[in-house]
C-alpha cells in the first residue's frame, strides 16, 4: 500500500514528505478552502505542492459540463508533470475522463461510492478511482464493506493499461478517518490510502511504543548513573 496525504496544507505536506513514506497528495475544493485558498492562487498552490511531492498530486476540476471539465483538466495538467486531474464520478465526469485519458492526462475519479461507479470509471480510462469510506459511514452505511467490494470487483477484470505509463488503474481508499480504516484497506488490497495529516500521525503512534520507549529511557538513565 502507498500513502497519499489528503490535504492542501503545505506545512503538513512538507512534514509528511520528510518522513519518507509520502507517495502523493490529493486535494479537493474543501481542503483548499480550509487553508484559506483563493481562486487566483489555485494553480500556483498546486504547483507548490508538486514541487514538494515526488508523486502524483490530484487537483480537482469544479466544472460541471464535460467540455469545461476537459478544459479545466488540460489547464491543471499543464501546471506540472505530476498533476492528476480529479473528476467527480457522474455522467459528464465519465465523458471528460474518456477524453482526458485519451490525451494521456491521468484522471482520479472521485466521489465514488459503489462498484458500478468504480467499474464505469475504470472503463472510461481513469488512472485512479477513489471510493469514499468515511462518508459512507456518516450515513450509517458500511464504508469499508463498499471499499472491499470495489477492490474485489476491479481486481476481477484486467483493465487496459492506461496510456500514461502502462500501469493498471489503482484504487485510492479515500475519506479515511482512522488508522483502523487504513489497516482494513491494506488487508483488502487497496493500492493506496489517502489520509489526513491527523490520521497519518495516529498511524505512527501506539501506546505500547510510548510505554516501551519510556521504560528504555528510564533504564538508560540507570546505566548512566551506575
Ligand atoms: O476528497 C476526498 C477526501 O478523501 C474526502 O474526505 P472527507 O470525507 O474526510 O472529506
Amino acid at each position: 500500500m502507498k500513502f497519499f496525504l489528503d490535504t492542501a496544507d503545505l506545512n503538513e505536506i512538507e512534514e509528511a514528505a520528510s518522513w519518507g513514506a509520502l507517495a502523493g497528495v490529493t486535494t479537493n475544493p474543501s481542503l483548499y478552502a480550509r487553508v484559506g485558498g483563493k481562486l487566483s492562487d489555485f494553480h500556483n498552490h498546486i504547483k507548490r505542492i508538486c514541487d514538494i511531492v515526488d508523486g502524483p498530486v490530484s487537483a480537482e476540476s469544479v466544472a460541471m459540463s464535460r467540455d469545461e471539465i476537459v478544459r479545466d483538466g488540460r489547464e491543471l495538467a499543464a501546471i506540472a508533470p505530476n498533476v492528476v486531474v480529479k473528476v467527480p464520478t457522474m455522467v459528464e465526469g465519465l465523458a471528460a475522463t474518456h477524453t482526458l485519458a485519451a490525451e494521456g492526462i491521468p484522471v482520479n475519479m472521485t466521489l465514488c461510492f459503489t462498484v458500478p461507479q468504480a467499474i464505469l470509471a475504470a472503463r472510461a480510462g481513469a488512472r485512479y478511482i477513489s471510493p469514499f469510506v468515511g462518508r459512507f459511514d456518516d450515513i450509517s452505511e458500511d464504508g469499508l464493506g463498499q471499499l472491499e467490494n470495489v477492490v474485489a470487483a476491479i481486481n476481477n477484470y484486467d483493465f487496459t493499461p492506461d496510456t500514461v505509463n502502462g500501469e493498471q488503474v489503482e484504487i485510492i481508499a479515500a475519506s479515511i478517518r482512522s488508522a483502523n480504516h487504513v489497516t482494513q484497506a491494506a488487508l483488502m488490497g487497496a493500492d493506496i490510502a489517502t489520509v489526513p495529516f491527523g490520521v497519518l500521525k495516529k498511524m505512527v503512534a501506539h501506546p505500547l511504543t510510548d510505554r516501551g520507549l519510556d521504560a528504555f529511557m528510564k533504564d538508560w538513565e540507570k546505566v548512566q548513573n551506575a
